[in-house]
């Protein structure tokens, strides 16, 4: 097994073991935030006909051809065309048809006046400007033609595609599968959140943040709840689970304590250990092993250490395994607000706030830091990436920091 590897190597452990979902259906409202795993082709023309962008009245150019406010025309309305429904007159010469926004230009028109350049009476309009064939008309196909690739597979959907998709009558839409992941928090020291304290106990807080965190990837969580640091009773869980979960995570016990088994128990349920260990902090003792083409990754038990390793490490494999192409935080160069000045033997990842004013990025951190806090995470929407035997880093230094969040709501 390797062990003390760099973050790079365990990285690029991952992301060669790391496996694609397959293709499924899936109801159009469902594919947000999926990957498409189909080209999509327009088997229509957006607009389907030629339609006004306006509320006016459709006359023919050659009507009104010289007219201005001197020598106004007025011509007789013959029908009215509301949207949805098509008008079975045509224009003739000295004709109109008042028509609203969003309905089929009628036979014989070939310019839209909007209502606010023409004076109308319930039977005539008199227009006092000459407009150009074609004016003020929304062309068939403008928006999409037939044939048009309109979404190239490999598109995260958002909602735009919900609309394009949506245009062209897809119920339902071929997208990768979201991964359904195993959550198993391992320690005797653990009580379920709905229990009172009682002494030497603390409640399992890593399930509920390593669940939303899948959540907010796009992925399934699935709490498998609080297991004791019995070798048994572990393997059995993990047995459980890989029937049915793409990936499992647990958190605790893979440090060098008496009762840390998870690596034993990762190996007795028949995985195969890729590497223990990584040189980081927080989150050294990560440990990873796989089970034919899934993952299961042991984080340690410390909150803040397993929330970092979590987006450092299994964020961009689950983006992997639901088709993203792009799964690395982004990183920016931010002003520091304040100082890091602790020196560290270890590559780091300090925890920090940074917003983004008058076109720069400042990075706040707050007052602790230890792996074991996770209170000061609120809040927090970067990392700063400290590598071993760097700094001290003062106010006003420019750093990199990665980006956890989406980088244009940062403040
Ligand atoms: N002799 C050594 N001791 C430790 C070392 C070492 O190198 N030598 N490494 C330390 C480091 S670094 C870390 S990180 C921790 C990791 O230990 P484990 O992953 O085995 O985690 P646990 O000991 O089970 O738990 C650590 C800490 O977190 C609390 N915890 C655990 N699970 C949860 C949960 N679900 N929700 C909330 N809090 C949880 C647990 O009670 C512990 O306080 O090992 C160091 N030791
Ligand atoms: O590697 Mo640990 O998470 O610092 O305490």
């Amino acid at each position: 097994m390797r062990t003390n590897i760099s973050l790079e190597e365990a990285l690029e452990i991952l992301l060669k073991e790391s496996n694609q979902t397959e293709p499924i259906h899936v109801p159009l409202m469902d594919s947000l935030g999926s990957v498409l795993a189909e080209e999509i082709l327009s088997d229509m023309n957006m607009p389907p006909f030629d339609k006004s962008p306006l509320d006016g009245y459709a006359v023919c150019s050659e009507d009104i051809k010289g007219v201005s406010k001197e020598n106004p025309i007025r011509l007789n309305v013959i029908d009215f065309v509301p949207a949805g429904y098509v008008s079975e007159k045509t224009i003739s010469k000295g004709q109109a048809i008042r028509i609203m926004t969003g309905a089929k230009i009628p036979e014989g028109a070939d310019v839209i006046i909007r209502f606010e350049d023409t004076d109308f009476t319930d039977d005539s309009v008199t227009i006092y400007t000459a407009y150009s064939t074609g004016s003020n008309i929304s062309k068939m196909g403008e928006d999409m033609k037939i044939g048009d690739s309109v979404i190239q597979e490999g598109t995260v959907i958002d909602a735009p595609e919900i609309g394009i998709l949506a245009t062209l009558g897809k119920s339902f839409v071929q997208v990768y599968r979201k991964p359904r992941i195993a959550i198993l928090s391992t320690g005797d020291e653990l009580i379920d959140i709905q229990q009172p304290l009682v002494d030497g106990k603390i409640r399992n807080s890593n399930s509920y943040t390593v669940a939303a965190q899948i959540k907010k990837v796009g992925a399934k969580p699935l709490m498998l709840g609080i297991c004791d640091d019995g070798i048994d009773t572990i393997v059995e869980k993990l047995k459980s689970a890989l029937g049915w979960a793409d990936m499992i995570i647990t958190t605790g016990g893979v440090s060098v304590g008496d009762c840390d088994l998870v690596k034993e128990a990762f190996q007795e349920a028949g995985a195969e250990m890729l590497f223990w260990r990584v040189r980081m902090k927080p989150g050294t003792p990560i440990a990873v092993a796989k089970y034919g083409n899934k993952l299961i990754f042991g984080l340690s038990g410390n909150p803040a250490a397993a929330y970092i390793t979590f987006e450092q490490f299994v964020r961009p494999i689950i983006l992997k395994q639901m088709g993203r192409q792009k799964y690395k935080l982004m990183e920016v160069e931010s002003i520091l607000e304040n100082g890091f000045t602790k020196t560290s033997s270890q590559n780091r990842f300090v925890r920090a706030h940074t917003f983004y004013q008058d076109g720069k990025y400042y990075t706040q951190f707050p007052e602790k830091h230890s792996s074991g806090v996770l209170s000061s995470l609120s809040g927090t929407n970067s990392l700063f990436y400290v590598p071993s035997g760097t700094g001290p880093h003062e106010a006003g230094d420019k750093v990199k920091v990665q980006l956890l969040d989406h980088p244009e709501v940062l403040k």
